[in-house]
């Protein structure tokens, strides 16, 4: 059905999915599978909510998280695509996690990319950060080694913001 209404992207496993309709690890692994069967490209979510943060899991969560993903799934596969890390206390909070906090999780996400498929789907998958972006912190985002892009969501509503945003190479 996506396909046939031109979809090109499809967001899986994000944090309102995975809490409100269980779609856990291996229903995500499934969607991926069935999104990439169908020619689209899946933008696969992770990310912790605050009480992992706090017992400083975040990295081990959000990297089983996206083992659990990607199961079984063959480097040439992983390759086609996007892992956003959305750490569930920064999504709609006004809560931006420092640059620093992206890059560390984002960074772990390609080591275990690397690790698990080679260095060419490693370097190749596209990894976002999400969770309150703004016109403010992108540049910051942005700079960080292994984030390659963001998923905006209230910020998108907002024209002036949103075209910012995308620009914000302007502002380097
Ligand atoms: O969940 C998000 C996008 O999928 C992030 O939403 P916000 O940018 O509003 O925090």
């Amino acid at each position: 059905m996506l396909k046939k209404l031109g979809c090109t992207y499809v967001v899986i496993g994000h944090s309102e999915r995975r809490e409100y309709h269980g779609e856990a690890d291996d229903v995500v692994n499934a969607k991926a599978l069935a999104v990439l069967a169908n020619g689209m490209t899946p933008i696969i979510c992770v990310g912790e909510g605050l009480d992992v943060r706090q017992a400083n899991e975040h990295v081990r969560y959000t990297v089983d998280q996206v083992r659990g993903a990607l199961k079984g799934f063959t480097a040439e596969q992983v390759s086609q695509c996007v892992i956003a890390y959305e750490p569930v206390w920064a999504i709609g909070t006004g809560e931006v996690a420092s640059a620093a906090d992206a890059q560390e999780v984002c960074g772990a996400i390609r080591g275990v990319l690397v690790e698990d498929y080679g260095q060419a789907s490693g370097d190749v998958v596209r990894v976002l950060y999400g969770g309150s972006v703004k016109a403010d912190n992108i540049v910051e985002l942005m700079s960080q080694d292994d984030v390659d892009g963001a998923l905006v969501g209230g910020a998108s509503l907002k024209p002036d913001e949103f075209a910012a945003i995308v620009r914000f190479y302007d502002f380097v």
